[in-house]
């Protein structure tokens, strides 16, 4: 079978977005300094370009926690395998996320970072997979709400390749 990947958002749209994202963000927290989570690896590209164009002052941590193997499906089980380096109580955190797929990620890493006694606790995705949701978890901020296909590029992988992908594209598996 061989991977081909078809264009569903390109890096001009992508952009246009995270601007749009980053306007609302820095109106919300006017004021205040936002200390933003990214959680590792997917995220790194949609972190650094929201947090170019945040308005009020930006601290950045990052958190490695999945809950996927090399396969297209999730496991149902959250695995720490970077934890923060900084403490995060009385500070106004947004976690960053590439996609909301299951909600499984996002949900445990929520709760367990709310023990830790933030000042606030919001969540940002670029996208939103809401067909294959298995876990309520409240978003504060979504780029695209997305139907279910398996997507790669822009930081998000299949077995680790196409995250450099300066785009966001479908994945399918065609006969050769
Ligand atoms: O809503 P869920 O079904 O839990 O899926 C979403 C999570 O899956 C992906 O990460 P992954 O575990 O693949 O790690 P990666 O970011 O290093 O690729 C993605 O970056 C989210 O963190
Ligand atoms: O569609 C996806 N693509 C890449 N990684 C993912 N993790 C959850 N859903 C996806």
């Amino acid at each position: 079978m061989k991977e081909e990947i078809s264009v569903m958002y390109s890096e001009e749209v992508l952009n246009k977005k995270i601007g749009e994202m980053a306007e609302q963000i820095s109106k919300d927290y006017e004021g205040k300094s936002i200390h933003l989570i990214c959680i590792l690896k997917g995220s790194i590209f949609f972190c650094c370009e929201l947090a170019k164009r945040l308005t009020v002052p930006v601290t950045i941590d990052f958190m490695s926690a999945s809950s996927y193997g090399n396969e297209t499906k999730s496991t149902g089980k959250l695995k720490i395998n970077k934890d923060l380096d900084e403490e995060i109580d009385g500070l106004h955190c947004l976690i960053v996320e590439d996609i909301i797929d299951s909600g499984n990620t996002l949900s445990m890493t929520k709760k367990m970072l709310e023990g830790r006694n933030p000042a606030s606790l919001k969540l940002c995705t670029l996208l939103d997979k809401p067909d294959r949701r298995e876990t309520e978890v409240n978003v504060d901020y979504t780029g695209f709400t997305i139907p279910d296909a398996f997507v790669v590029g822009f930081g998000l992988d299949y077995a680790q390749k196409y995250r450099n992908l300066p785009y966001i594209g479908i994945l399918d598996f065609v006969e050769e």
